[in-house]
């Protein structure tokens, strides 16, 4: 596997991969790489014929009271990972390479950005539209691999996707992955590090709260009440606070207070010990 992080380098590496024939897959990250990850990797690797991935801290996706400075960088156990996993290619740009001075564009996806995540993180979606672009006009993929884990992002890219023409002649097939979990539930995810060993166990709470609430919605429980009920329980468990725990439309992601006949998200932010989680699973339809 050949690690790059000059974009000139990057360029020759990508038309080598090319002259080989065959698909390429990308799988965009940022490192301190995990068991979904891999997962995604594996799944890229699956449907294409050599599979790149980034890992790239994006610091414009970040807010300015986020954990920028703190989120995990180990680029050398990752790029053995990926070695592993038989990956092609690791583009691993510096923020200098990938802004380099006098950048002054951006990429903002109206609609499915507002709410949720794009409410409580202004400019975050901003921020990754613009560098998942950057990404797909480097790497030139065939395909590109999320994690559902992300829902809205994963429908932001893929609206950014259709409405900018990047789903040819590359990126053609925005993949969603489901979430990798945890033996008791909880979505990995890089930030699960940060939790104390009392908060990580007090975290699979909110899977085992959301499957409850599922489950109270899907019988035909009024949804108000059972979403109050699920802050309060994860409020109870151990969580400081609920940024949002809402159904919306799995599509559109609009705010819904009934399930309808379309598939139906439980989408939910909460913080525990100072460490935001995100996780989210289909409700009613699939
Ligand atoms: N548990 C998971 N299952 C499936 N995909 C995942 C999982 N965790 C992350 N991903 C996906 O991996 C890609 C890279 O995500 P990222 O590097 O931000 O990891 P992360 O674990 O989500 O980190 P963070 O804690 O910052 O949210 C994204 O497409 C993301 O949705
Ligand atoms: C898609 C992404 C790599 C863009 O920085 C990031 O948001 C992530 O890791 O989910
Ligand atoms: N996986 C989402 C990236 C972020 O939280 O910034």
């Amino acid at each position: 596997m050949q690690t790059i992080t000059q974009l000139e380098m990057l360029r020759k590496a990508v038309a080598q991969l090319r002259a080989k024939g065959g698909t390429v897959a990308l799988v965009p990250t940022m490192g301190a790489l995990h068991e979904g990850h891999l997962t995604l990797v594996r799944e890229a690797a699956s449907r294409a014929d050599h599979v790149a991935a980034s890992i790239f801290v994006n610091p414009t996706q970040f807010g300015p009271n986020e954990d920028l400075d703190a989120y995990p960088r180990q680029l050398q156990e990752d790029a053995e990972m990926l070695e592993q996993e038989g990956t092609a290619l690791l583009w691993a740009p510096s923020v200098g390479e990938m802004y380099p001075d006098g950048f002054a564009s951006s990429i903002s996806v109206s609609g499915v950005s507002s709410g949720f995540c794009g409410a409580d993180r202004p400019g975050h979606f901003d921020g990754v539209a613009t560098v998942v672009c950057k990404l797909f006009h480097q790497v030139l993929p065939d395909i590109a691999c999320f994690g559902e884990k992300d829902w809205q992002q994963l429908a932001v890219i893929r609206t950014m996707a259709r409405d900018l023409d990047l789903t040819r002649p590359y990126a053609r097939d925005i993949i969603g992955i489901p979430t990798v979990r945890e033996a008791d539930g909880l979505a990995m995810s890089s930030r699960n590090r940060y939790l104390s060993e009392h908060d990580r166990s007090a975290a699979a709470s909110l899977p085992r709260e959301m499957r409850e609430a599922i489950a109270r919605i899907e019988d035909g429980q009024h949804v108000g009440r059972t979403l109050a009920a699920l802050e309060d329980a994860l409020l109870g468990a151990g969580f400081s606070s609920v940024d949002y725990a809402d159904l919306a439309d799995a599509a559109s992601l609009e705010v819904l207070s009934e399930l309808g006949d379309r598939p139906g998200r439980l989408l939910v932010a909460a913080r525990i010990g100072g460490t935001r989680l995100i996780d989210n699973m289909a409700v009613g339809k699939p």
